[in-house]
């Protein structure tokens, strides 16, 4: 299935009955089994546009559509910073929300929910509660519960931004394997160059004031091998590149914070 955006734009009014034009002309897709990254600065319209694609709000202008798909509405795993779990279910019980809301049977929640459960490393909490989890196993629940699904398109909102950097570096790798194991097209948005230029088949750059693309990079390294000494060179040319693109951006956005 391939994820389309055509022509989307978004204009809020803000509290002072201003026009804010929070995304212009945003044009690219999504292919089967991609990872896309959007990066930008603070305040560029990052989380508009993943809400925008995942139906959680429309757009003021143009359209997302979803094509050579089954015909059936595509489904959507969303991982957001905020580690939306519900206190009150288990980790199992979280991971198989999603299923019980579509209707799956108890067998399928059972066998599903142990593999992602298994997954994402998580295999002897299933009964833990969210509030007995270190920040780094809420959020590999969070991406279990995102997987279980078994998603068209899987949606990240800075999912790791809120932890520390070792935590936040492990998990990254962690993402990469699963993704190499799930193959899910993915929409990953994220105000860290070194995560994009790790994660992304493509990086899109977005400008701010309004939000528009500036560039969309390949990221022409081997997906697994990111890590590797041989690509460190390569690496650093991908993330000056981008924080060329960015740094002005990010300057402007500085002094408006
Ligand atoms: N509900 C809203 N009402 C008014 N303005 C909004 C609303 N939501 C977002 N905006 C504005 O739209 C622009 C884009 O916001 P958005 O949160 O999408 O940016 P972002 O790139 O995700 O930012 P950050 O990295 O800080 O999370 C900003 O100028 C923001 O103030």
């Amino acid at each position: 299935m391939r994820i389309v955006v055509e022509d989307v734009g978004k204009t809020f009014i803000d509290s002072k009955k201003n026009e804010v034009t929070a995304l212009k002309d945003i044009n690219f897709s999504i292919e089967q089994q991609e990872f896309v990254v959007l990066v930008g600065p603070s305040g560029c319209g990052k989380s508009t546009l993943l809400n925008i694609v995942g139906g959680l709000m429309s757009p003021s202008t143009g359209q997302v559509y979803f094509e050579g798909g089954s015909g059936k509405d595509p489904k959507l795993g969303i991982v957001f910073q905020e580690i939306a779990l519900f206190p009150w279910r288990t980790v199992y019980q979280n991971v198989i929300f999603g299923l019980q809301e579509n209707g799956a049977s108890k067998k399928e929640c059972e066998e599903k929910g142990k593999y992602y459960i298994d997954m994402v490393g998580l295999t002897g909490f299933e009964n833990a509660y969210p509030k007995q989890l270190s920040g780094g196993m809420k959020q590999r629940a969070g991406i279990a519960r995102a997987l279980s699904v078994e998603p068209d398109l899987l949606l990240m909102d800075e999912p790791f931004s809120a932890l520390d950097a070792q935590t936040r570096t492990l998990m990254q790798e962690e993402l990469l394997t699963i993704w190499d194991r799930t193959r899910l097209s993915t929409l990953y948005v994220t105000h860290n160059i070194q995560e994009a230029v790790y994660l992304g088949d493509r990086v899109i750059v977005l400008s701010r004031h309004p939000g528009q693309i500036k560039s969309i990079i390949n990221i022409d390294m081997p997906k697994m091998e990111r890590g590797n000494e041989k690509y460190r060179l390569q690496f650093e040319q991908y993330s000056n590149e981008i924080w060329n693109l960015i740094r002005h951006d990010a300057q402007e956005a500085l002094k408006e914070a």
